[in-house]
């Protein structure tokens, strides 16, 4: 049997850091992944396929154009499904291979197959060919991600009611599309079919959508959503979707019927854990398949076992992923590791992008510090004219005690570039001074930090003779 110091279940985002970073340490180090090829959710049918469908979505559309020439504006006038997946198809291949490189020159070892427990040290390997191995870890890291939530009331056909993993290989471009679930996966592919012309009908149980994102920014993304004729419907839930007369039926928990040519649905993804056999280990699964870990260090209860990534829970996306799995690795082979700054950005790649980071409006007034807020609308940046922008806005909140950044919101064109500076100021506990006193490029997007700084700033008043000090 072969021993290793860390052995890491997964190749995602969480399994690839975590590999390398333990392979730099000089360990002998192992990933097991059953998928055909290394990445993950991440880069087969997750972040990439969905990013990269948007991009190839506003380009042949013409998208970021239209603020010029109107909203029949197109740069291809049919778009089929075939066009979109054979951007997809390179981008995937750069990555994976990009990934085997960085695999092979750390000396990181791979074994395709499917890993269960036999005890908190062994694993079992099923490769594809169905050959049985055993290997054994010091450590064993928990990187298995997640898989669409799959009601037994959803007739999936992987053709036309589709789950997130069957979106990236339709076959057309539907006319007509319901999405159930306005969570972040299903707001992002409604909002890349909506830019195709698709007609959207969004139903989600709850009030609102979005709920861990200021609120004033969800009030405009939803307004622009609306104005191009996306249809919201909140507070219900889907109770049966089904087939019937090639048109799919969704059936409301109010009895109203929806009918449509595709249905995605997207109401949350369940940990892979199940086929693990983690009673071998100690271990037991949570809620939706999740797993409980010591939020510093990414230690399970059975103390040489970790798990990161989308297995632990929230926030479940790749760029903490990465993070959670560098620093579990650090930890399972003893090396010092600290913990990850407070503040996070999240990026939602809908169309328009939202870009969040710190404390949002409401999460200010719960905690009762007195605030002031700055905030800037894109086409009041000249570089927003040039591009042709009528929408899109930044807003910060700022500490009236401290002067100091307590959360910056974008809605709009590279909202998810342009969060890093607020970021950046957010985590080295800058003050709205930062903003005001500093010179930025001209004409750029970024300018809108400055606006929103002055804007909070003539309200806030000045310093008194001696600064601010955190
Ligand atoms: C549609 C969509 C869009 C997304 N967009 C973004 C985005 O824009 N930005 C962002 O930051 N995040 C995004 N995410 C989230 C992101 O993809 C995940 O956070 C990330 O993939 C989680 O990484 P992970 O390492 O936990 O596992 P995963 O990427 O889920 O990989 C887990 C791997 O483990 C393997 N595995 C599981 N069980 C076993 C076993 N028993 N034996 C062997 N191998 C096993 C699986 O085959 C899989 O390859 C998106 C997700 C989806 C679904
Ligand atoms: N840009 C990004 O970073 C990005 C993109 C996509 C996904 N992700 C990650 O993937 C994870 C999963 O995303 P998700 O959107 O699947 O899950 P989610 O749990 O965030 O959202 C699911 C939504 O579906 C709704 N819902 C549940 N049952 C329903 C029903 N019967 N009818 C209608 N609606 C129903 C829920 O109320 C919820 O709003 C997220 O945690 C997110 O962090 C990140």
């Amino acid at each position: 049997m072969h021993q290793y110091d860390l052995v890491v279940i997964g190749s995602g985002p969480a399994g690839r850091r975590a590999a390398i970073q333990a392979a730099k340490l000089a360990k002998k180090v192992l990933v097991i992944e059953r998928g055909g090829r290394v990445g993950g959710v991440s880069v087969h049918t997750g972040t990439i396929p969905s990013k990269t469908l948007r991009e190839t979505a506003l380009n042949l559309s013409g998208w970021r154009e239209r603020g010029f020439y109107g909203r029949s504006y197109r740069v291809k006038q049919e778009i089929s499904a075939d066009d979109l997946r054979r951007r997809l198809l390179i981008t995937l291949d750069h990555e994976v291979d990009v990934l085997e490189h960085q695999f092979a020159r750390n000396r990181v070892q791979q074994l395709r197959g499917h890993a269960v427990f036999v005890d908190p040290h062994t694993l079992e390997v099923t490769k594809e060919d169905g050959e049985i191995v055993r290997v054994s870890a010091t450590s064993i890291l928990l990187a298995v991600g997640t898989r669409p939530h799959r009601p037994a009331n959803i007739a999936f056909d992987g053709v036309s009611i589709l789950d997130s993993d069957d979106i990236v290989h339709i076959k057309d471009v539907p006319r007509s599309m319901v999405v159930i679930g306005a969570g972040v996966i299903g707001i992002e592919y409604a909002t890349i079919f909506s830019a195709l012309d698709t007609q959207v009908t969004v139903v989600e149980p709850r009030d609102s959508m979005l709920d861990f994102i200021d609120k004033e920014i969800v009030e405009d993304f939803s307004y622009q959503l609306r104005d191009r004729n996306m249809k919201l419907i909140f507070g219900q839930s889907a109770e049966k979707v089904e087939k019937e007369d090639g048109k799919c039926r969704v059936t409301l928990k109010n009895g109203r019927i929806l009918t449509s040519d595709m249905v995605l649905f997207a109401a949350g993804r369940v940990g892979a854990t199940d086929t693990l056999n983690l009673a071998a280990c100690g271990l037991e699964a949570g809620n939706r398949g999740r797993l409980k870990v010591n939020p510093e260090t990414f230690q399970t209860e059975v103390p040489n076992i970790y798990a990161a990534g989308d297995v632990v829970g929230f926030p479940s996306l790749a760029s903490t992923s990465m993070e959670q799995g560098r620093i579990a690795a650090r930890h399972a082979v003893g090396a010092p590791a600290s913990e990850p700054p407070q503040y996070f950005p999240y990026g939602i790649y809908a169309v328009p992008e939202i870009s969040t980071c710190g404390l949002t409006e409401e999460e200010v007034k719960q905690r009762n510090i007195p605030y002031e807020c700055g905030i800037a609308h894109f086409r009041e940046t000249s570089r927003g004219h040039i591009m042709g922008l009528d929408s899109g806005m930044l807003k910060m909140i700022f500490s009236l005690k401290t002067r100091r950044l307590l959360g910056v919101h974008i809605v709009g064109e590279g909202a998810t570039e342009l969060v890093h500076i607020g970021q950046a100021v957010l985590n080295l506990k800058g003050t709205v001074e930062y903003f005001v006193e500093n010179t930025f490029n001209y004409p750029t997007l970024a300018e809108a930090y400055k606006i929103a700084g002055l804007d909070a700033w003539n309200r806030m008043g000045e310093l008194p003779a001696k600064k601010a000090t955190a």
